[in-house]
C-alpha cells in the first residue's frame, strides 16, 4: 500500500545483505520510489557497481545509465516527486574522498522530496554525519523509519573486525 515505509525499508535491508562485507565501510541498501505511481525506480547496495560505490550512489548511477545521461545531469530527467529510502543515512563525508551521497542527493533536490532513513550513521569512520541538516536546509524532509535499526546496523557492520 502507499507509504508503506517499513516494507520499503525491509526491501532496502534485503539489498544491503547483498553487499560484500568490508572493514572500511558499511553495507547499506537503498531504494528510490516514484511517489506519483508508488513504483520503484531503482535499488542499490554498497559496492553493487564497480568503484567503491555507495548504495544511494548505485541507485543514481543505474538510473542515469537507463536514461542515457551522466549522474550529474540525472536531475533533468527524473519525475518531480521521489522518495529515497536508505538503511543508513546518506554520508556527508567519505574517508576515500569520493563525493558524499548527501551531495548526490542535493543535486536531485528538485525531485527527491523525502529521505527515509533506517538508522543514523555510527561514528566508526566519520565522527559526525552532518547530512541530515544539509538535506533539511535544502528543503528535503528526513524521516526516521523505526523498527529495523538493530538489524540494519548488524548488517551494516558485518565486515568490521570484532563487529
Ligand atoms: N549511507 C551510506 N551508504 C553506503 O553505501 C556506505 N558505504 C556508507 N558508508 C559511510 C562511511 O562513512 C564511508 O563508507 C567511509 O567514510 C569510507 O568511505 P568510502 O565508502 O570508502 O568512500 N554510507
Ligand atoms: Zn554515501
Amino acid at each position: 500500500p502507499r507509504g508503506d515505509h517499513k516494507a520499503y525499508m525491509q526491501l532496502c535491508l534485503e539489498q544491503a545483505q547483498r553487499s560484500p562485507p568490508k572493514p572500511t565501510n558499511y553495507r547499506v541498501g537503498a531504494v528510490l520510489v516514484d511517489l506519483a505511481s508508488n513504483t520503484i525506480l531503482a535499488t542499490g547496495y554498497t559496492l553493487e557497481l564497480p568503484g567503491n560505490t555507495h548504495a544511494e550512489q548505485c541507485c543514481f548511477m543505474k538510473l542515469a545509465e537507463k536514461h542515457g545521461v551522466s549522474e550529474e545531469n540525472l536531475g533533468g530527467v527524473l519525475p518531480s516527486e521521489l522518495a529515497l529510502y536508505t538503511t543508513v543515512e546518506p554520508c556527508s563525508k567519505r574517508l576515500s574522498g569520493n563525493l558524499p551521497c548527501v551531495e548526490r542527493v542535493l543535486r536531485l533536490a528538485g525531485s527527491i522530496r523525502t529521505v527515509y532513513i533506517g538508522a543514523m550513521e555510527p561514528e566508526t569512520f566519520v565522527a559526525e554525519n552532518t547530512g541530515k541538516k544539509m538535506l533539511e536546509d535544502a528543503g528535503i524532509c528526513i524521516v526516521h523509519v523505526e523498527g529495523l535499526e538493530k538489524e540494519i546496523l548488524e548488517v551494516a557492520t558485518a565486515g568490521h573486525i570484532n563487529a
